[in-house]
């Protein structure tokens, strides 16, 4: 699963690279041509401009192949705005060039990460500005000069936007397929409900909650009954279809902060938050009334089965994994007992 990740992003690196590595070629030649054309020739600050221009894509790459898509983009960014910084002071605080550069980056540091981005981009742009400022004695260009290097920065801020929305689409649709991936490994292949990890966690997630302490917490452990007759009279699919069809209608019966799980082959485990004995031996009831007053047809079969239920609850004095095992006690009790029943826990039981 991590190695498929990782092979995603990969590709999405792979994919982007091409384009920053010709974006900034030409970049580099409007550098050149730019700089030629106003006669400046080349110094220190053209070669350096012109290096960063080559070796940033590389960069970019290596942090795809170790990063996640987003975290990627954003230290990219955070290097735009240290080069934005620099090519304000070398053109001298040109505001025809520096406003919509700043604006554009802004507006890429807040789609990215809010305004918290934007103030930390526009930080950067502030100290490496007023380190060309400290470190060089003479502006690269006059003002008036400098407007002739609108067209390349106007072509980088294209280039470099384009890339932007693509890492952006593809990291969007990465992470779609990761949360799609998570929340399949937490379901029953089978009926669709909370498997047993996930059940877990969300029993975790109620104890930790200081609102659900105050109150009990009850346990259903639901088992069909003589199960095993379906599949040896109508095989699988039909013990399949009844599975489907037990689960859809312990579902109904919950409220939607109530969690049902498939606990074993024909077991559910349901839990039910805030709530007391009584009451879940009221929704344990409703639910195997529900169940036994309800045959379905498959496949031409009239199936009519029953479910024998156990309840234990818990409140701060005990725990999820020991009430289970008061609960499948008391499921154990009700099977004996006849089955299609319900059957709350009793110490005695132990
Ligand atoms: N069709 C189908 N059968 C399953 C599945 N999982 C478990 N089973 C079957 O469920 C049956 C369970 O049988 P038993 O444990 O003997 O229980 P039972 O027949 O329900 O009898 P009691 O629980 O004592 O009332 C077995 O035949 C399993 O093969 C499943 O996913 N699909």
């Amino acid at each position: 699963m991590i190695k498929k990740r990782k092979n995603s992003i990969e590709r999405i690196g792979r994919q982007i690279y091409p384009l920053r590595v010709f974006g900034l070629i030409l970049f580099s030649i409007s550098i050149v041509l730019s700089q030629s054309k106003l006669g400046l020739g080349f110094d220190a600050w053209s070669i350096i401009a012109i290096a960063i221009c080559l070796i940033y894509p590389h960069i970019g790459l290596l942090w795809y192949l170790k990063d996640e898509c987003r975290e990627t983009e954003i230290k990219l960014m955070q290097i735009d705005m240290a080069l934005v910084g620099v090519l304000i002071g070398v053109i001298n605080f040109n505001p025809a060039i520096a406003l919509p550069y700043l604006i554009a980056n802004s507006a890429a540091n807040y789609a990215l990460r809010g305004m918290k981005q934007v103030v930390h981009g526009l930080s950067l742009v502030f100290i490496t500005t007023m380190l060309v400022f400290i470190f060089r004695d003479q502006p690269a260009v006059t003002q008036a000069d400098s407007i002739e290097l609108l067209s390349p920065f106007l072509y980088l801020i294209i280039v470099t936007h384009y890339m932007g929305h693509l890492s952006y689409m593809r990291g969007v649709s990465l992470l779609r397929r990761k949360i799609d991936a998570e929340e399949t490994s937490k379901l029953d292949f089978l009926t669709g409900l909370n498997n047993r990890r996930s059940m877990f966690d969300k029993a975790r997630l109620n104890d930790k909650d200081p609102k659900a302490n105050d109150h009990d917490t009850t346990l259903i452990m639901a088992d069909v009954d003589h199960f095993k007759r379906v599949n040896d009279t109508h095989g699988h699919n039909h013990g399949d279809a009844v599975l489907i069809q037990v689960s859809e209608l312990i579902k109904s019966s919950l409220r939607g902060t109530d969690v049902v799980a498939r606990w074993g082959g024909e077991e559910f485990l349901v839990l039910l938050t805030k709530t007391n004995i009584e009451q879940g031996v009221s929704v344990a009831e409703n639910i195997r009334e529900t169940i036994a007053n309800k045959p379905f047809i498959y496949d031409g079969v009239e199936h009519k089965v029953t479910l024998t239920l156990g309840i234990a609850t818990y409140g701060a004095n005990s725990n999820f994994e020991e009430t289970i095992q008061r609960a499948d006690k008391a499921l154990y009790e009700g099977k004996e007992s006849g089955r299609n029943r319900v059957v709350t826990f009793d110490p005695a039981l132990v």
